[in-house]
């Protein structure tokens, strides 16, 4: 079976409003990744050391990631002499097929480690504007429409506004919001907030911290206070540390990643704005190159447009129109 045939498979068991959201979502690095791609393979037709040449610089150029594309280069080449494989236009489905595997390493771990029973709570870290406010929002969304009860935390004591701007997701989502005065020590905030999810039988405590990043030091003291406090009063949590990057940042959100890393444990990776860049290989790059997995991938403004990181549907997404011309130029 051809590797279109089992991504197509593998995604029928999906709703097809995911996969519109993840086609629609990458819009913007499919057209770009895509027109390139299609150029390539009628510039040179044959697969030669000119053609992954151009092939790497493409890749580098949305994002994958140099130490990615390398390797993946290298695969290819490899590839295309076992399968003696001559023509540009039989190596795109290798390409994806290649993609595919890169992405696939598990996707039992991108979902959430959520308890059974008794509370969850979850730590979002970022820097500034890169859509924390509202991924927390949306993630709220997302547990309440599966009958969860929810509580914010307004961590981000520092930042002018952020309280508030909590604030508006919770009314907007329906969850409350435990806060203190701006400027108040984020740990007490925290203590709080764990007493108030407890006594209110919660399922779900999300937390917002202070993104700075200007001074490491105070960011990881801030955050390893934080999560002491957090720790205290429920010794398995935080049971998730997801950090929030803006995929529009590029390689920024990879030297981000790599500071909040050193900072404390993240488990999670929520890529914010994939719908509004053409660089949307710079997921490859956080799996590849960071080993944490990304759980959530930001497609949209809206409510809905948070989804579960599915590298099936991230493939399909980028390569499906690709894929059904090879497949279609093969038959014939
Ligand atoms: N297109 C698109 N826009 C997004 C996405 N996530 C967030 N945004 C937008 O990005 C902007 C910044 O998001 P906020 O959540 O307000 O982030 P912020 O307040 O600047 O900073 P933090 O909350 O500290 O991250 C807002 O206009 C959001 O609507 C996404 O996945 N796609």
């Amino acid at each position: 079976m051809s590797f279109f045939k089992k991504l197509k498979e593998k995604i029928t068991n999906q709703t097809d409003s995911v996969t519109d959201k993840f086609k629609d979502g990458l819009t913007k690095t499919r057209d770009s990744f895509v027109g390139k791609m299609n150029d390539l393979v009628k510039n040179y037709r044959k697969v030669d050391e000119e053609f992954f040449e151009e092939l790497e610089d493409i890749l580098i150029s949305a994002d994958v990631g140099v130490h990615t594309v390398m390797e993946l280069i290298d695969d290819l080449k490899d590839e295309a002499r076992t399968r003696n494989i001559s023509d540009a236009v039989d190596i795109q489905p290798v390409i994806s097929e290649k993609l595919a595997e890169l992405l696939q390493k598990s996707e039992d771990e991108t979902a959430l480690k959520m308890k059974d029973a008794g509370l969850t709570v979850i730590l979002m870290v970022g820097v500034n504007g890169v859509g924390k406010t509202t991924t927390i929002g949306k993630l709220a969304h997302k547990f309440k429409q599966e009958g969860k009860n929810v509580l914010l935390a307004a961590g981000d004591t520092f930042r002018a506004g952020a309280i508030e701007q909590l604030e508006v997701w919770g009314e907007r989502v329906g969850v409350d919001v435990i806060k203190q005065q701006a400027g108040s020590d984020p740990a007490a905030v925290m203590f709080d907030a764990i007493q108030a999810a407890q006594s209110r039988k919660a399922d779900v405590l999300l937390c917002d911290t202070a993104g700075r990043l200007q001074n490491k030091v105070n960011l990881m003291k801030e955050l390893e206070k934080v999560k002491r406090v957090i720790t205290r009063e429920i010794p398995d949590a935080p049971h998730e540390v997801l950090l929030v990057l803006d995929a529009t940042t590029g390689q920024n959100a990879m030297s981000q990643a790599k500071t909040f890393g050193e900072a404390t444990d993240v488990s999670g990776i929520v890529l914010t704005k994939l719908d509004g860049t053409a660089k949307g290989g710079i997921v490859l790059a956080i799996r590849h190159e960071l080993d944490i997995p990304v759980k959530f991938v930001g497609l949209g403004e809206g409510m809905d447009d948070l989804q579960e990181f599915r590298a099936d549907q991230y493939v399909h997404g980028l390569f499906a129109d690709i894929l059904e011309q090879a497949e279609e130029a093969a038959e014939n």
